[in-house]
């Protein structure tokens, strides 16, 4: 936007992501190739990724004015990203560069039957520190909603959770990727804890493969002190728990056909920072009920961020 700064912007954010940014680097191949051989791939592309960024981009989209709090590489793909940002509106006033590590990375090479071989290389996330989160605390103090993931350091992810906290911001934790001793403020400073299956599974220590399995391990979830609990279910949609009604709800969404998933759960994150932000009065299953549908529209075409919906993408009723 011509004449409109960074500055500008940091100064009336709605939704704040403290979290990571990874460029996926993706090799199409016949099949994955063996220790020590080098084969030949038939197609290759740059996306954008890293929770974090994906859960940012997908509120931006919607209409949410977002701010990034996050630490890139000083090197093309760390530019490359503050470019995709701009692009998506989010302002990059605490979008950081460092000559100490590369931007985070993910390798990734997919084979014709669909199965995947990735190394991750966290890279920059892992240097976002104390003084980064210093530099957003105005903006985030006066945000509406604060959202954290688990791909950079936890104790920075906590620590924005407690600023939030203090400054009366919205909390939405995801646990994601779930590490099993989590600590346990994660859960007393979130007002939403939002995981998919497997980290509910890992976080209880139960098995989670339906929906009365959700609202077990919910139950579990929400004993340890947050205010609300959402158990995203793939094509089964979502469970939703609060505190002040611990009543497993089941939310189901619409049925799709699938075309690529990678990414549906951060667009569903994403779209539910949106909705807290824009319609604060708004239920938790109503937000929930348009978060499965936004959601729902990422599955239906390849790519993550690039299948990720704008706000006139969607109809009107979900806005
Ligand atoms: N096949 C599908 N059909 C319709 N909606 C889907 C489908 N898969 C996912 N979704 C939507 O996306 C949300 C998140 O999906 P899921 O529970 O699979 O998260 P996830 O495992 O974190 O996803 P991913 O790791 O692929 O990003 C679901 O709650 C649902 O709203």
């Amino acid at each position: 936007m011509d004449g409109y700064s960074d500055q500008d912007m940091a100064e009336e954010v709605d939704v704040v992501v403290v979290g990571s940014c990874m460029t996926d680097l993706v090799s199409q191949t016949p099949r994955l190739p063996k220790a020590g051989e080098t084969i030949h791939g038939h197609n290759f592309f740059i996306g954008f990724g890293g929770k974090g960024a994906n859960q940012c981009v997908q509120a931006a989209r919607l209409g949410a004015k977002t701010a990034m709090v996050c630490k890139v590489g000083k090197d093309f793909f760390g530019s490359n990203y503050i470019q995709n940002f701009k692009d998506n509106a989010v302002c990059t006033a605490f979008v950081t560069q460092t000559a100490e590590a590369m931007t985070g990375a993910a390798s990734i090479i997919v084979n014709d039957a669909g199965e995947n071989a990735i190394v991750i290389v966290a890279g920059a996330n892992m240097l976002l520190g104390e003084e980064e989160l210093e530099q957003a605390r105005s903006s985030l103090a006066k945000a509406k909603v604060l959202l954290c993931q688990l791909e950079i350091s936890s104790h920075i992810s906590l620590q924005a959770l407690r600023i939030a906290r203090q400054s009366n911001v919205k909390t939405i934790f995801n646990p994601a990727p779930a590490i099993p001793d989590l600590h346990t403020d994660f859960y007393r400073e979130s007002d939403i804890f939002c995981c998919n299956e497997s980290e509910a599974e890992l976080l209880t220590g139960t098995r989670v493969a339906s929906v009365d399995d959700a609202g077990h391990a919910g139950l579990e979830l929400l004993k340890r002190g947050c205010a609300a609990v959402i158990i995203t279910l793939g094509p089964q949609g979502c469970v939703v728990l609060q505190a002040s009604n611990p009543n497993p709800k089941h939310i189901p969404t619409t049925k799709v056909t699938p075309v690529d998933t990678t990414g549906a759960g951060d667009s569903f994150m994403g779209a539910l920072a949106f909705y807290m932000a824009h319609y604060p009065s708004m239920s938790l299953e109503e937000m929930s009920r348009r978060a499965n549908l936004v959601a729902s529209v990422s599955v239906q075409s390849v790519g993550t961020q690039t299948s990720y919906p704008f706000k006139k993408d969607l109809a009107a009723e979900l806005l």
